[in-house]
């Protein structure tokens, strides 16, 4: 039988006046139609950390990450304030291309172009008017060095991405993020269709690139969160129950439902 679990909070984690921070939101909602998904999440994101948000199905964490950089815009409502560089970017006249420049995305099964793997790295930035030979070729180099990708694939550029493995390409679309210089990765499961050797090498990626970009990553996989996170949310029924160091949510989770989820016996 499901535990009846109550919707009081622990304190929201704070972070002190010396640490920066990426973005924040305060206070956001989420609806889809008349289905209330995600309930005031007031949320602050340290730069250069990763950030893990965990909870069970359904528990709104894609809501969530999908909301920060608007790419819910035309399934849902979304109210509250998404703060970026002191903007709230939760407002109509906000650019929302510029906003996913910044705000990359990478999703949870990876989804190369059916084109080159240096196609799929410059597809975007040339769309947006780059067109110098020398610094495609620069920025292709630069974003497969940072997802960890140039060594396997430099002699064989042209060659289809989908002739990549699947960690491989899930490589390619964090180069792909990575090729249009955003500030902050938002990665939803992006594990969770790899094996595990493909996993370990997109987790040593994201450690490497936190040292340049924040990442605030969704997955089910608490080990995962457990290696590579500074803090985690704990998410349930949309709802933010708990916002913790990471250390301090799998050894001394603050409230009932947080144990129960990270000791397995939840539900
Ligand atoms: N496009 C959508 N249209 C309508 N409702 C949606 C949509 N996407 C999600 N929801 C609803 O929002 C709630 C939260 O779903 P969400 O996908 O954010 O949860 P999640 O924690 O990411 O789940 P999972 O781990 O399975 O991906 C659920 O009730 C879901 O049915």
């Amino acid at each position: 039988m499901l535990k009846n679990y109550s919707f009081e909070k622990t304190a929201v984690q704070t972070f002190d006046e010396h640490t920066t921070l990426a973005m924040k939101t305060e206070n956001m909602q989420v609806f889809y139609g008349s289905n209330h998904a995600m309930h005031d999440a007031s949320l602050a994101f340290p730069k250069n950390q990763i950030t893990a948000l965990i909870g069970a199905s359904g528990s709104g964490k894609s809501t969530y990450l999908r909301s920060l950089n608007r790419m819910n815009d035309t399934i849902a409502t979304v109210t509250g304030k998404i703060w970026y560089h002191g903007v709230d970017i939760n407002q109509p006249n906000v650019n929302i291309y510029e906003i996913r420049r910044h705000i990359g995305m990478v999703f949870q099964r990876p989804n190369p172009f059916a084109k080159s793997i240096r196609e799929n790295i410059i597809y975007a930035l040339r769309a947006t008017g780059v067109k110098n030979k020398k610094v495609l070729d620069e920025r292709v180099e630069q974003s497969l060095q940072g997802a960890a990708l140039w060594d396997e694939v430099k002699d064989s550029l042209d060659k289809s991405a989908l002739a990549l493995s699947g960690g491989q390409q899930q490589r390619l679309c964090i180069a792909r993020s990575l090729a249009m210089s955003p500030d902050v990765l938002l990665l939803d499961e992006p594990c969770s269709a790899l094996d595990p050797i493909s996993t370990v090498k997109v987790e040593e990626t994201l450690l490497e690139l936190q040292k340049k970009y924040t990442i605030i990553i969704v997955t089910h996989n608490m080990q995962q969160a457990a290696r590579i996170s500074s803090q985690c949310a704990f998410f349930h029924l949309g709802h933010v129950m708990e916002y913790s160091p990471t250390t301090t949510m799998f050894s001394t989770p603050q409230i009932q439902v947080t144990q129960d989820y990270v000791s397995g016996s939840f539900g």
